[in-house]
């Protein structure tokens, strides 16, 4: 499976993003066909230890069920020590280069950028994918960056050459389109399906939104 294919609808989520129990969401949103999962567990009451390694396994085993990738944020030794497809890291975290050392070659790598310059040192290092933005205002992450906007989008969709971009940070089912448009691969999404009524009923129509045309 092309990673490209792969990031069409990018759910991204920990225990702290949802209201219900954790595995029924994602399975929820595996069924409404979202195309890759990462397991985020960050923020104000996320789980550590044990308790995180736990659920990262579960929620694993769930994708592996689905045929779904799972990504695991940030926790590199987490990622390889359960056999996780990948692995997603933010400029802040170990440079690129010493993470795919430690990584299996068939890992999916992922980076983080929020502005232009990050997303092109992402590209000239290899990355297999690039998270961009916030694209639009969120309050998700507590530490985001100014959102970088639709032109902001284009931009790094121009200047990443091959490398599957995903955008991410406020994207919701009513500007998914916009940022297919705008020239990225896909979206990833928090609270748009981890707090949808429905998390199934969420993931099925930004799938349809973000479906490109053949
Ligand atoms: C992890 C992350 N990185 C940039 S914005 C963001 C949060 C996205 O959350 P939401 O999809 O709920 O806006
Ligand atoms: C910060 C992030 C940016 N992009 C993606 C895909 N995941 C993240 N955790
Ligand atoms: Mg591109």
């Amino acid at each position: 499976m092309l990673v490209r294919e792969s990031l069409q609808v990018y759910f991204i989520m920990g225990s702290n993003n949802c209201r219900g129990e954790p595995l029924q969401v994602v399975e929820q949103a595996l069924k409404g066909g979202i195309t890759m999962f990462q397991f985020r567990e960050k923020g104000s009451g996320a789980k550590t230890g044990k308790e995180k390694h736990s659920l990262a396994i579960k929620l694993k085993q769930l994708c592996n069920h689905y045929g779904v990738p799972f990504i695991v944020n940030d926790d590199v030794d987490l990622a390889v020590d359960i056999g996780a497809d990948g692995v997603h890291v933010g400029q802040d975290d170990e440079p690129l280069a010493s993470v795919k050392q430690r990584c299996p070659k068939s890992f999916i790598i992922g980076v983080s950028a929020t502005n232009s310059t990050e997303a092109v040192q992402a590209f000239q290092a290899g990355a297999d994918y690039i998270g961009a933005g916030p694209v639009f205002p969120t309050s998700t992450k507590q530490d985001a960056k100014l959102p970088i906007g639709l032109a902001g989008l284009e931009e790094i969709n121009r200047l990443t050459g091959e490398t599957p971009v995903t955008a991410i940070g406020g994207i919701h089912t009513d500007n998914a389109a916009d940022a297919i448009k705008a020239g990225a691969d896909g979206v990833s999404v928090i609270s748009a399906i981890s707090q949808a009524e429905s998390p199934q009923q969420a993931a099925q129509l930004l799938n349809k939104l973000t479906a490109k045309k053949r």
